[in-house]
């Protein structure tokens, strides 16, 4: 175990069992239903589009529609799309989030405490942070795995975070992992891991498709930098993927359109219709937005973009892996991460 700078002669004396400092690690992401069925998606979609940093619509408009109508419609419709992609160790997002706190534990050895948790549904934030607060971590790590920050992904994490450090007296001290979106580890990642996939195809693609999930237009009007920092990801990518695939063409989109606001576009759906009904036969698909796969590339993308692109005429469709806990993906991680524990050495 790391050596503390507290030994138990600086405890005070009304606090015998105070814990000994020492540093862990807790990543987390999105969340995701318990079960694929229709009463677990609804909790979680309660829970999901009730935050204020997604649904940015003053709650006395938004809960009713909530209440009244999406979450009587949409819940058996996603829990349908869940259970196409569901696994032995339950959700994507979950078993593979949990995977990458495993790789990561293994690769930073004993010193330091690895751990993961989700910003809706479970395993909590507060749980977590409590957990480890209890059993001595007194210098965490904050690790939403996002590497676009955006209100609704980075800052409603850390808004959880905070939730859960108002309850304590004694806080443990923090640091956040900022986005990564133009760091070279994840760039170098990103395009590693693609060509590899490529090579595997066994086809070259006409054109590489990096969907991004989408958000309203307007959080980029209000100063969201989401937006710029998707695009900045897809330029330095495509410059690093054009010194070896130098006629594929690289294009962005924009996916899983929710609400009648306008959202950022193209849309990966008309994107993909588009190219096919251009002449484009063989396409692949990338999402370097999530750091894991899910429901939004498993079944949106690998299934429904794939009935999209062939539909409209493409012939070859491949949608590829994301970094997960891939070699480049656990590279790339182990890079972010020590980068920041370096503070605490
Ligand atoms: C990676 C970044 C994400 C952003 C930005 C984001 C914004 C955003 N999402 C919704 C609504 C839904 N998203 C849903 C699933 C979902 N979203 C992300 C990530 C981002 N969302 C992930 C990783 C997932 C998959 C979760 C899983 O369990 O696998 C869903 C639920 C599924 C469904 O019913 O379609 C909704 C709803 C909004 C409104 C929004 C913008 C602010
Ligand atoms: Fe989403
Ligand atoms: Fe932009």
């Amino acid at each position: 175990m790391k050596t503390s700078r507290f030994t138990p002669m600086d405890r005070p004396a009304d606090h015998p069992a105070a814990p000994v400092g020492r540093a862990a690690v807790l990543i987390t992401n999105l969340g995701t239903p318990d079960a694929a069925e229709k009463g677990a998606v609804k909790r979680y979609l309660a829970e999901f589009l009730s935050d204020r940093r997604v649904v940015e619509i003053p709650p006395i408009a938004w809960q009713p529609i909530l209440r009244g109508i999406i979450l009587n419609t949409r819940p058996a419709k996603s829990a349908h799309a869940y259970a196409q992609v569901w696994t032995e160790d339950g959700s994507p997002l979950a078993a593979i989030t949990r995977r990458q706190a495993e790789a990561l534990q293994a690769r930073l050895g004993e010193s330091v405490k690895v751990d993961w948790a989700m910003r809706y549904g479970n395993p909590a934030i507060g749980e977590k942070v409590q957990a480890l607060k209890d059993a001595g971590y007194d210098r965490i790590l904050f690790a939403p795995l996002y590497p676009q920050y955006s209100g609704a992904t980075t800052a409603t994490a850390v808004d959880r975070l905070g939730d859960a450090l108002a309850k304590m007296r004694w806080q443990p001290a923090i640091r956040t992992l900022p986005p990564y979106h133009d760091d070279p580890a994840y760039i170098e990642a990103l395009a590693a891991d693609v060509r590899r996939q490529i090579a595997s195809l066994g086809w070259e693609p006409e054109v590489l498709l990096l969907s991004y999930h989408g958000m309203p237009e307007r959080t980029l009007h209000l100063g969201d930098p989401y937006h710029c920092q998707c695009r900045k990801t897809s330029r330095l990518v495509a410059d690093l993927l054009g010194k070896t695939h130098p006629g594929m063409r690289v294009e962005v989109s924009f996916q899983s359109r929710f609400g009648r606001a306008k959202w950022l576009e193209p849309a990966t759906d008309q994107v993909l219709e588009s190219e096919a009904k251009a002449g484009v036969k063989r396409l692949a698909v990338v999402a370097p937005g999530f750091s894991a796969d899910c429901l939004e590339t498993l079944e949106e993308l690998a299934m429904q973009g794939r009935d999209q692109f062939t539909g409209a005429g493409g012939e070859k469709f491949a949608a590829l892996a994301c970094l997960n806990d891939s070699e480049p993906g656990m590279d790339m991680l182990e890079t972010l991460v020590r980068r920041e524990l370096m503070g605490w050495a």
